[in-house]
């Protein structure tokens, strides 16, 4: 089954929700949509379901045109932001819906209940009602939901955007054993580009409606086609610099200074003199995260963040005036008009 999107565009009163997409996704593919609130993800994904009709372009699912055909005959399992529970009905109930309309037989419904209960470690909740239960029990029992169902596609919307830190980095796990390899193609929405990162096979970065840039989370990484990605994806974000701002660093060949704006992540930096140029910063803030340290400094006009192990770090202090290292071999290069990148060889 693969699910393509064909210049499909939807408009808000006369604002484009999403702008003209283009979009084929496979057997196998755990397809992640990364973008900042109000990009217009939500609307694409309700769109493949069939909760939302494009105002222009396809939708085909399995090769078959969908636009115009209901959600229920689309067979696709969908997880909500907010779960989308039915509070007065038990677990189970909830788990069982689906299959019950369907008209399974009884042993068959109880047996697939059990055993998706079983592995996603639900099974002694399965007479409680959905007050009754965590948020991250509520979402894997909207997760079980979608999972009984053998759909075509799964399409899944935050769903661990209501859960805290640790349970979060649980249930990506969970999702991607049980997902990664169900052999029908997800595609996962989120604003948070570590779990799109650790999840997508291929992710999908999505600004103002349009994709900006698709492709593997090491392909994002390394070459971003543009500096929204480069600020998007990578945590904490590039530093992108205009060359004017900076002495000591060539542009690119055919490219005037003025021209060009260089990017380096902020782990390339380095604390003291390096190969290449360095500038003096003053140290304004330094962020302590468990065994990594973050590094503000500015220099000038110059605002750098850099990453180091914490023990490669500990001596510093606020207000420290140090050499920040720029290694021109490390660098990503971008016009300044438009803020594309450049490929240097
Ligand atoms: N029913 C609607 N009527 C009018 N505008 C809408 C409607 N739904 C969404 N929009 C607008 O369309 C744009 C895209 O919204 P969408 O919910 O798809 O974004 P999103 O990327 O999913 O955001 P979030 O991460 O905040 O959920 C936004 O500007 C939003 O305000």
């Amino acid at each position: 089954m693969t699910v393509e999107l064909i210049h499909v565009t939807k408009y808000y009163s006369n604002k484009k929700a999403v702008d003209d997409v283009n979009l084929t996704i496979g057997d196998n593919e755990f397809f992640v949509i990364l973008g900042p609130s109000g990009s217009g993800k939500t609307t694409l994904l309700r769109i493949v379901a069939g909760l939302i009709e494009p105002d222009e372009g396809e939708v085909r699912i399995g090769g078959r045109r969908m636009n115009g055909v209901p959600p229920f005959e689309r067979n696709v399992a969908m997880v909500f932001q907010n779960y989308a529970l039915y509070p007065h009905m038990t677990v189970y109930d909830n788990i069982a819906l689906n299959m019950k309309i369907r008209k399974l037989k009884k042993s068959e419904i109880d047996r697939r209940v059990k055993e998706v209960a079983a592995r996603l470690h639900i099974d002694d909740l399965l007479d409680r009602r959905p007050s009754q239960l965590s948020g991250g029990q509520a979402q894997r029992v909207a997760l079980a939901r979608a999972m009984v169902r053998n759909p075509s596609v799964y399409l899944l919307d935050e769903p661990l955007s209501n859960l805290d830190a640790k349970l979060r980095v649980e249930m990506r796990a969970e999702i991607k054993r049980f997902l990664g390899s169900v052999g029908v193609p997800v595609i996962y929405v989120t604003h948070d580009q570590s779990e799109a990162m650790t999840l997508g096979t291929r992710v999908a970065v999505m600004n103002a409606g349009r994709i900006i840039q698709v492709g593997s989370p090491l392909e994002l990484y390394e070459r971003p086609s543009n500096v929204f990605v480069a600020g998007f994806v990578g945590n904490p974000p590039m530093n992108v610099i205009p060359l004017s701002a900076l002495n000591g660093v060539a542009p690119p060949p055919g490219y005037e200074r003025g021209e060009v704006a260089i990017g380096i992540r902020p782990t390339d930096l380095a604390i003291g003199s390096g190969p290449g140029t360095s500038v003096r910063a003053t140290i304004s803030l330094i962020e302590v995260l468990g065994d990594e340290a973050v590094i503000h400094a500015s220099a000038g006009s110059i605002q750098l963040t850099i990453k180091k192990e914490l023990r490669e770090v500990a001596g510093l202090r606020v207000g420290d005036v140090v050499a920040i290292g720029i290694d021109p071999a490390k660098a990503h290069w971008f016009r300044s008009s438009d803020g594309t990148r450049i490929e240097v060889t």
